[in-house]
């Protein structure tokens, strides 16, 4: 029972002391308060390119569910927003509670949404993934708010791969998913500089978050709960609960793409 988790004994508490930048200047998620979110009319509208034919597989990497793409090519791109060049699509994942009350990482004016979806780019200035992840415009990710609501047809494709990933390491194929279709209809979002929101939890992230929520149903949500963290044959650890609370501000400033 080694290694960083969600569990009282290696979660998000625990964190600094093997990851002190934990306790940095720019860490993530945060609150947003929408009141304090300045409106910057020099905020580009967000340019999303995505390629199906980029998806590759989709793993259960132990703290979450992903969605894996080809990165070797600008075939899925994020461009505009509030980051200059080219990021590409890496992957995707979720956070998500043990019940409908909690689960997101972000939190607006304090509430929070069942679950939330982020969408990983990395900066096309460095040569790879894991360069970017260590420079402070490397990475930008796209957050997203799950709210329940009608059963998202979308997002089925994903939820019925779980049975097949049902434990720690296990993956299979993915293919021609186009990540577009789990995005709201507004591409209004706040932005603010941070960082993973998971161990190493590197200062190299442009947060974009959007403001509207997309929609999950309860039971939808329960096949995310139906995920184990731990591998098969070890005691069963249901993957829940696996978000990282709010983390201080420390001054930074939280801009609006709308007003
Ligand atoms: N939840 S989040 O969107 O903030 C997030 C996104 C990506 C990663 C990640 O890739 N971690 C593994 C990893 C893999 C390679 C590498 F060089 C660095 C590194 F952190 C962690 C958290």
């Amino acid at each position: 029972s080694h290694g960083w988790g969600y569990d009282p004994e290696n979660g998000p508490d625990t964190w600094s002391a093997q990851f002190p930048v934990a306790d940095g200047p720019r860490q993530s998620p945060i609150d947003i308060v929408t009141a304090d979110a300045h409106y910057d009319e020099n905020l580009q509208p967000l340019e999303v390119k995505y390629d199906p034919g980029s998806s590759s597989g989709i793993v259960n990497n132990g703290h979450s569910v992903q969605v894996d793409f080809a990165d070797d090519t600008d075939s899925s791109t994020l461009t505009g927003g509030p980051i200059s060049g080219t990021y590409r699509l890496r992957q995707f994942h979720f956070h998500w509670g043990a019940s409908d009350d909690r689960g997101s990482e972000h939190t607006v004016d304090g509430a929070k949404f069942p679950a939330e979806l982020h969408l990983v780019h990395w900066n096309t200035k460095y040569p790879n993934f894991a360069q970017s992840t260590t420079q402070p415009d490397g990475l930008a990710v796209i957050g997203v708010f799950l709210q329940i609501g009608d059963a998202n047809p979308q997002l089925q494709k994903v939820l019925d791969a779980l049975e097949a990933i049902k434990t720690k390491d296990k993956q299979i194929a993915f293919l021609d998913f186009d990540p577009s279709v789990l995005l709201p209809s507004s591409l209004d979002y706040w932005t603010y500089d941070g960082s993973l929101t998971t161990p190493p939890l590197l200062e190299s992230v442009t947060w974009i978050v959007l403001k509207e929520p997309i929609n999950v149903s309860s039971d939808q949500m329960a096949m995310f709960r139906s995920l184990l963290f731990t591998q098969e044959g070890d005691e069963p650890s249901n993957m829940v609960d696996n978000y990282r609370p709010p983390q201080a501000l420390k001054g930074r400033s939280v801009r609006a793409s709308f007003k």
